[in-house]
């Protein structure tokens, strides 16, 4: 396997990096049932670039990034979200972070079936008793193309559309870094690209960081940065991926033929 060394993370916390792992470990079970889902990882998420996580099924890449989003807690090392170290915070905090901080896009749409898509994207505000930013929302409600549904429910919408109205909740608190697991997973190729689109414009109109985790090349290929994982550990990176570089690279590192 060719592994081509890359540097350093910057220093943990430094201005530019939305969020960071150091020397993170995440050990799942014990005994015969243990396993070691993430080995020692360092990492930087710069401010303003959208990162895809890559690799092999079960080498970690979920479990890196909901270790990196506050969703899940590290066996050992540390995580920030901009300069908050995330072990330093209680329950009430960390919910308070991930509700005010980070998005969320998964592969399920994961929309409220009973509220319209407006409702649906102001849904996290609303709980946390906080009033939109309009000029804000109705940017974001513009950059996904939804004006003309905001009064529809999920099942008035298509898969596309059900993903772009959970970008848009992503967004609307303006959180500094949004984290995607497998956000296209769930859509054809057409709606996928749209979805990927949008997560670039957020990055490159809308100032904000992105995270995505993918099997896809393709997908990959709308980042500015693709890192490798394999086994846990931080194998590879390429920065201004395409997706034949990508696949290229897949190849090399065996992903194509074996899990984790
Ligand atoms: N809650 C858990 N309990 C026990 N083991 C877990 C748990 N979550 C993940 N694992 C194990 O940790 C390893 C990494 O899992 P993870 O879901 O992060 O991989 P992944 O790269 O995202 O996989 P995939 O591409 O298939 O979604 C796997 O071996 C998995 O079985």
């Amino acid at each position: 396997m060719s592994v081509t060394p890359f540097g350093p993370p910057a220093r943990h916390g430094a201005p530019g990096v939305a969020a960071a792992t150091f020397d993170l470990s995440k050990v799942y079970g014990s005994g015969d049932a243990r396993v070691v889902a993430l080995d020692h990882v360092s990492i930087d998420f710069r401010e303003g670039e959208f990162t895809a996580i890559m690799g092999p099924s079960g080498c970690g890449k979920s479990t890196l990034m909901h270790c990196a989003a506050g969703l899940d807690s590290p066996s050992s090392g540390s995580v920030r979200v901009g300069t908050t170290e995330l072990s330093t915070l209680g329950d009430r905090q960390l919910t308070a972070l991930r509700r005010d901080r980070i998005g969320f896009i998964f592969q399920a749409f994961n929309l409220l079936p009973t509220l319209t898509a407006l409702e649906n994207i102001t849904l996290p505000l609303t709980i946390a008793g906080r009033r939109p930013d309009q000029q804000w929302l109705d940017r974001v409600v513009a950059m996904v193309g939804l004006s003309q549904r905001l009064g529809h429910r999920p099942a008035q919408l298509s898969g596309g559309q059900q993903q772009r109205v959970a970008v848009a909740r992503a967004l609307a608190s303006r959180p500094a870094i949004i984290f995607g697991d497998e956000p296209t997973g769930n859509l054809d190729s057409r709606a996928g690209a749209e979805v990927l689109g949008f997560l670039r414009d957020s990055v490159r109109a809308l100032g904000r960081t992105v995270v995505m985790v993918t099997h896809d090349p393709v997908a990959a290929g709308y980042a500015d940065r693709v890192v490798f994982l394999s086994d846990g550990h931080l194998v590879d990176e390429l920065t201004h991926p395409t997706p034949d570089r990508v696949l290229d690279l897949m190849k090399s590192l065996g992903s194509l033929s074996h899990t984790c």
